[in-house]
């Protein structure tokens, strides 16, 4: 079976993703609320909306790793290029963590933080690949060719240090190797560069689109950022109202955005629409 999608085809289909979060009491308040969105293989989309919108629990509803109290349901048909697709919301917790990291990868804003601080980075990548079945002669290999891969030496130094050792441009970078080790189909990236400075922010972010065009995978890049989503996305899907209210090509939606709060957006009025 071919690791690609048909022609056309979604790598992920999201329909009628509903989140709800419990506020105490038996009472839930909906943040997220009939989210529909196409993501296509060899392409970057960027999830905007404003702080609060629902990006973060949008991307950790998908994969299962949303926090306690908040519920997920809908439906998020990945292709994993083994048959028919699977739904991420319908798996059993234990199939899910076998899809996460071998089907699906996730970076998270706290790279640092992502990272247990007992192990060392080579420990995180023989974990990993011993989670899923890669036999102990290949882990250091492999761990090696996606630490290279990011752009970083994979020196015996890199490889025994400890994550408080890394600045944060290596951390992240560690933490993208990682979640790409096992070349997932998805990647999800959610605020992975704030905390980086312009030139690293940008090199991250070449490597990850260069990534996922070369690798024919998709990446959900959640970000406040417009600039980062004009520069590195090929499509925009904006989020308000616990909606997709505008979803195009990245350069023809912030060339004419059709709904106002995009148009507020692209203004640079986060608080319009609110
Ligand atoms: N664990 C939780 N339990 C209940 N509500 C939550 C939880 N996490 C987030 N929320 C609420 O859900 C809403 C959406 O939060 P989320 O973090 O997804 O927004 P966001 O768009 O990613 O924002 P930001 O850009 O500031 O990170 C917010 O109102 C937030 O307060």
């Amino acid at each position: 079976m071919s690791r690609r999608a048909a022609p056309g085809a979604p790598l992920l289909r999201v329909g009628g993703l509903v989140v709800e979060a419990a506020t105490g009491g038996g009472a839930v308040r909906r943040i997220v609320d009939g989210l529909d969105l196409d993501l296509h293989p060899g392409e970057v989309t960027a999830l905007v909306g404003r702080s609060g919108s629902g990006k973060t629990l949008t991307a950790r509803s998908l994969i299962g790793l949303a926090p306690r109290g908040v519920l997920a349901r809908g439906s998020a048909l990945l292709d994993t290029g083994d048959g028919a697709p699977v739904d991420l919301l319908a798996l059993s917790r234990r199939r899910l963590r076998a899809v996460r990291g071998a089907r699906v990868g996730a970076v998270f804003q706290e790279a640092q933080a992502g990272l247990n601080p007992t192990v060392r980075v080579g420990g995180h990548f023989t974990e990993t690949l011993a989670a899923h079945g890669v036999p102990r002669s290949e882990r250091r290999a492999a761990g090696a060719a996606a630490l290279a891969r990011v752009g970083l030496v994979p020196s015996t130094g890199l490889w025994t240090a400890y994550p408080f050792e890394l600045s944060g441009g290596q951390a992240q970078r560690v933490a993208i190797a990682l979640a790409t080790v096992l070349a997932p189909r998805l990647l999800i990236a959610d605020e992975i560069t704030s905390a980086l400075d312009a030139v690293t922010r940008a090199e991250v972010l070449d490597l990850l689109r260069g990534q996922t065009v070369a690798a024919g995978c998709a990446l959900l890049l959640v970000t406040h950022d417009l600039d980062v989503a004009g520069r590195w996305a090929d499509r925009i899907a904006v989020l308000d109202g616990g909606r997709i209210v505008e979803h195009g090509r990245a350069a023809a939606l912030l060339a004419a955005p059709a709904h106002p709060f995009t148009r507020a957006l692209v203004g640079g009025d986060e608080g319009a629409g609110a």
